[in-house]
């Protein structure tokens, strides 16, 4: 009897705020939408002002379309996104709350404590805004914001396919996907400790897990080895440089490579790796790369690899806290288009990564940035754990790989050679 009362009672709560957003007292954003424009002085000279054009309910947000007057730009509104963002925020006594928000209720369970969490659930929930346009203006009202975990688990590998990168989690749950295959070169920027070794481990990792066949690294660790340290015995993995004496060897031999295969790629008339069908791809990844900036044997390598790199195969990331024209020479940034920038303390930090500010206004959590392919998204990009990566890296491990590792570097990368090198190994250690 007390608990069909109490149920009666809750059922009715439940009733009542449903009707309250039904009737657009509680969750009417689109109201919000157009008043917070009104105060914000985005208004016609006409008096004209944005008028809803449609409203969807996707997954994980609510869009909200509009047209804009004559007479007012899209940058205008863009530039009030705090002012949307904190006004659809405003606490009021009457809570926002939709059926969909009951959806995991447990009916036959303690009613009264399933429905104060998701009322508190609620409480909690900050919104946030995104505008679009793309000749209507677009409000993107999501849920709820980014994580500040996103953990790299398995099922990541399935999400990805060939050269693809689950480079982190967007709102609405989206996963960002970078394509080596497309995009060849990337610059990861950041303040320290914030995320930038945990990116380049998420990426070796993926391609030692997807291309284990195709893929070879050279990697150039500046901070001591450290973050590399665990990858040195993966039979993908050519070398570890930890110094820049070991820096400039490795770029050596990397550039030996790349001008073999530019021979094999013009004597045979093709225009890249790909139309050649070659598989193969080189990635040189090098973590602080402030350390070489002065050395000018190892700038004019890098330059050289990011300029012939991408046709022959070559791949290269570029980690340093920020890339100013002293770390980092105006040729490469040119041909790396693609940027990975982290928290920055200044816009004119930001722009040295992404040539454009924006970073100096992510929150300080670890993980979340910017990636920039063709436009800029913020991400919360993977954690992997060191345990995970071991876990996956280990079927790789080849100890004997390594006393191979200083003749195979100097091949060239003549079609198919390299990686067979590597499987007679397994073979014969049967280790993998
Ligand atoms: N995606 C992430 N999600 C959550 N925590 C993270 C993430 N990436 C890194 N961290 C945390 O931040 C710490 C520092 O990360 P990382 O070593 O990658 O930073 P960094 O930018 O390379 O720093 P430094 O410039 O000092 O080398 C990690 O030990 C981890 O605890």
């Amino acid at each position: 009897m007390f608990v069909e009362i109490l149920s009666s009672a809750a059922m009715g709560s439940l009733l009542g705020y449903t009707y309250i957003y039904q009737a657009g007292l509680g969750g009417n954003d689109k109201k919000k939408i157009e008043n917070i424009a009104k105060n914000c002085g985005l208004v016609a000279k006409d008096g004209k002002t944005i008028r809803i054009h449609r409203r969807s309910k996707k997954d994980g947000y609510t869009e909200y379309v509009f047209q804009i007057p004559q007479g007012l730009s899209a940058k205008e509104f863009r530039n009030k996104l705090d002012h949307f963002q904190d006004g659809l925020n405003i606490k009021k006594s009457v809570l926002d709350l939709a059926l969909s928000d009951f959806k995991e209720v447990n009916w036959r369970g303690d009613l009264l404590s399933e429905i104060r969490a998701v009322i508190e659930k609620r409480q909690k929930l900050r919104k946030t805004v995104e505008v679009e346009f793309d000749g209507m203006l677009k409000f993107r009202v999501y849920n709820e914001g980014l994580p500040e975990l996103f953990e790299y688990t398995e099922e990541l590998f399935d999400k990805v396919k060939t050269w693809e990168i689950p480079i982190g989690v967007a709102l609405g749950g989206r996963l960002i996907k970078h394509d080596f295959d497309k995009l060849a070169h990337m610059i990861i920027g950041g303040t320290t400790d914030f995320g930038k070794s945990n990116a380049l481990k998420v990426i070796i990792t993926t391609l030692i897990h997807k291309q284990p066949k195709h893929v070879s690294f050279s990697l150039i660790d500046l901070k001591g080895g450290l973050s590399f340290s665990r990858y040195k015995n993966v039979k993908q993995v050519d070398r570890v440089a930890k110094n820049s004496k070991e820096a400039l060897e490795a770029l050596e031999a990397v550039q030996l490579r790349l001008n073999k295969t530019m021979e094999y790629l013009e004597a045979n008339g093709y225009e890249d790796v790909k139309e050649a069908g070659i598989k193969d791809r080189h990635f040189i990844v090098i973590d602080e790369a402030a350390d070489i900036a002065d050395n000018d044997k190892c700038q004019e390598i890098l330059k050289d690899i990011a300029r012939r790199g991408r046709a022959a195969g070559f791949r290269l990331l570029y980690a340093t806290q920020y890339p100013t024209r002293e770390t980092v020479s105006s040729q490469v940034k040119r041909n790396c288009i693609t940027r990975l920038c982290f928290v920055l303390d200044t816009e004119i930090a930001s722009r040295a990564v992404l040539d454009e500010g924006g970073a100096e206004e992510l929150p300080l959590i670890q993980g979340r940035a910017i990636y920039k392919a063709h436009k800029k998204t913020v991400i919360q990009t993977p954690y992997i754990e060191n345990k995970f990566i071991e876990k996956t890296i280990q079927p790789h491990v080849n100890i004997r790989a390594k006393r191979e590792s200083g003749k195979r570097h100097e091949q060239g990368h003549t079609k198919g050679t390299t990686r067979r090198k590597h499987t007679l190994i397994v073979e014969e250690t049967a280790l993998s």
